[in-house]
């Protein structure tokens, strides 16, 4: 196994006391396999992932990698803010080699593999320009080049496209499905939109709040070229309704 989350439970202080946020989470990847978190806010996701990238430390219980148990951030993987975090006085070259720079010596070598994530998430047009002459989804394009420039084995994903419009977000849904299943990337995505988790996971993981546990895990067996309006998908979208106690009418029409 890939990633080992065993029993982690964590508690914060709040003024009405302890507020337990996880508790006793297990939970086991596999290389390649792009997990959701899924669940209502303040369920724990992003504490979660916290736990999981070395930011946070758990009160009891283990995260390992590959065998080897995480006790801080590491630069094997990637955490894509929701905030973009680029650099408004850099360029979207510029911006994507900044990981790079603490790495690779050679100024021609970043250039080089600079421009082929540049390329990967579409924006060759666009290398030249600052953050501010981009949009929202476009800088949010040049932070996923920036993390995946450094090759790293698993990306972490903390509702990378809340801010986006509909629009733009289906085509980042895509960019990132393709790039992650092209690359054989480890990705753990934090979201609360279930669509979102349906089109995206190999296995979509629901939490529940007070304290933050896992309801259940959904395995999405659907294929590669997902098709948001097929009856498979809308039968795994019903699943994960149902899990979370919604009804859905699968007769409803499919609009955007
Ligand atoms: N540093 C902290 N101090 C006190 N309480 C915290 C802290 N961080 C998180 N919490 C609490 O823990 C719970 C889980 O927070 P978390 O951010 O992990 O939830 P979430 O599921 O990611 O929510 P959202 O979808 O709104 O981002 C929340 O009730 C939150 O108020």
């Amino acid at each position: 196994m890939y990633i080992e989350i065993n029993n982690l439970s964590k508690s914060f202080v709040q003024k009405e006391g302890d507020f337990k946020a996880l508790q006793n989470i297990s939970l086991h990847i596999n290389q390649g396999e792009f997990i959701s978190l899924l669940g209502p806010s303040g369920c724990g996701k992003s504490t979660l992932l916290n736990i999981v990238a070395g930011f946070e430390k758990a009160d009891s219980g283990s995260v390992s990698i590959d065998g080897i148990e995480v006790t801080a951030p590491s630069s094997k993987y990637v955490t894509i803010f929701q905030n973009y975090g680029l650099l408004p006085w850099r360029n979207v070259i510029k911006n994507v080699e900044l990981g790079l720079e603490t790495i690779i010596k050679s100024k021609l070598e970043r250039n080089k593999i600079a421009k082929k994530y540049v390329e990967l998430v579409g924006l060759e047009e666009f290398e030249k320009r600052h953050p501010h002459e981009l949009s929202g989804g476009m800088q949010q394009r040049v932070s996923i080049a920036r993390a995946l420039a450094v090759n790293p084995d698993i990306i972490y994903m903390d509702e990378p496209f809340g801010a986006l419009d509909n629009m733009t977000r289906y085509k980042m849904q895509n960019d990132i499905y393709r790039i992650a299943k092209s690359q054989q990337k480890t990705v753990i995505f934090v979201t609360h939109d279930i669509e979102e988790a349906v089109y995206l996971s190999d296995r979509i993981v629901i939490m529940s709040s007070n304290p933050g546990e896992i309801k259940k895990i959904i395995k999405v067996e659907l294929p590669s070229d997902r098709d948001r309006t097929s009856e498979e998908f809308v039968d795994i979208r019903g699943k994960v309704f149902e899990a979370f106690n919604m009804k859905i009418d699968k007769n409803v029409e499919y609009m955007i």
